[in-house]
């Protein structure tokens, strides 16, 4: 079958089902993804003008590097299964476009040369392959992490296994997993003296993308490693939440709000921010309306020009639920917040997720300003 996305148009197989399946993989859904990627790309290009060559190093079909390649990247596709590969070649050529197509697995690939910007995009964790991408990419590390449930703690084991942290099941597991995996990832870079800055990263249905821009300078790692990580704290009786810095963990006894001792520690996880702002108002102005998702990849950027830093956020009705009231109205809510003098914004994970500066008590006091 035929799937055209922005200028290219490519032959994608039947697939079987949900999952991997033994035909070459092509997710639909992703479609978000890959056009968000090439206005990354286009943005990324015009910061740092001397970013030239892209490894689209899980390729599949080949249509992440097909999109590159259409923008005047210097392409390499890359994959294990040899269907893949030939796929993604004839993707190539179909479109006229230029790109090296190699059946390499891309851990040994990025052993053998460097590139400018990488794009993992694998089945489940990323974190078999952050090793070889840390090492070997100059400027721009791009990452699709699909196994969101070991990442927000929902299986724990598993997330502990291959994020060397702890993850926690909490009502903002979207942002758990985000700041988990953003935390391991830096871990790593850091142990090739690598430095990373998120500039743009969401988390959106069953997956999480993040787009690490390198500096290679112990410094630079070391503030990554170091500065930028932490621990969130949470109170599994009142949603009360708290953050520390450093990677040693300092929770609090009980809990100050309701005095519980059900306190759970999740980290080390990222706490610095996780967009550019600037970047990614760039990255909204360079999403074109030949884009299968150009609306929704536009309000995504917008969302996330707004979100507050704040490590964690709230879902209203989970908080109306607790409070034993309805839920009013989003922005209605949000004003009141502001109104009673704290910062408050939409988070970008759904339409009842937002981010404050206000306590609980204070939200409560706000929304009790709403009427019943
Ligand atoms: C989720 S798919 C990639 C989808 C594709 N990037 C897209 O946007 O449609 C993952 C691909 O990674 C390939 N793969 C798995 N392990 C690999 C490895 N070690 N090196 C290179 N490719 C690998 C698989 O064969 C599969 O085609």
């Amino acid at each position: 079958m035929e799937v055209t996305e922005g200028a290219v148009t490519v032959e994608v197989p039947e697939q079987e089902g949900e999952g991997k399946t033994d035909a070459v993989f092509f997710n639909p859904v992703q479609e978000l993804n890959r056009d968000l990627t090439v206005a990354v790309l286009d943005a990324y290009r015009e910061r740092e003008e001397r970013a030239e060559t892209y490894l689209d190093a899980m390729t599949a079909t080949g249509i992440r590097g097909a999109r590159a390649a259409a923008q005047g990247w210097d392409v390499t596709c890359a994959d294990v299964d040899p269907e893949a590969v030939e796929l993604a070649e004839s993707n190539l050529a179909r479109n006229d476009l230029d790109g090296r197509v190699l059946e390499r697995d891309v851990n040994a690939l990025l052993w053998d040369e460097y590139v400018d910007v990488v794009d993992i995009d694998p089945f489940g964790s990323p974190m078999p392959f952050a090793d070889a991408a840390f090492a070997n990419t100059r400027d721009l590390v791009c990452i699709t992490a699909t196994d969101t449930a070991p990442l927000c703690g929902a299986h724990f084991d598993s997330g502990v296994r291959s994020y060397s942290a702890v993850p926690r099941n909490t009502d903002f597991h979207a942002e758990m997993g985000l700041r988990i995996l953003l935390g391991a990832l830096a871990r790593t870079a850091g142990r090739f003296d690598v430095g990373v800055d998120p500039i743009f990263t969401h988390a959106t249905s069953h997956y999480v993308r993040t787009y690490l821009d390198c500096t290679h300078k112990a410094s630079a790692a070391n503030r990554s490693v170091q500065d930028a990580q932490g621990y969130l704290y949470h109170c599994e009786d009142c949603l009360y939440r708290e953050s520390s810095r450093g990677l040693v963990a300092d929770p609090p006894e009980a809990c100050p709000r309701c005095e519980s001792n059900r306190i759970s520690a999740a980290g080390p996880l990222w706490l610095d921010a996780y967009v550019d702002r600037e970047f990614t108002a760039s990255v909204r102005e360079r999403v074109t309306d030949d884009m299968g998702t150009a609306e929704n990849a536009r309000e995504l950027c917008t969302t996330l020009e707004r979100e507050l830093d704040e490590p964690s956020h709230y879902d209203q009705h989970r908080l109306c639920k607790q409070w034993g009231v309805g839920a009013p109205a989003m922005d209605a809510f949000l004003d009141a917040v502001r109104d009673a003098g704290h910062d408050a914004s939409p988070a970008h994970y759904g339409g009842t997720t937002f981010k404050t500066t206000a306590s609980i008590d204070a939200m409560r006091d706000a929304a009790s300003d709403l009427g019943p």
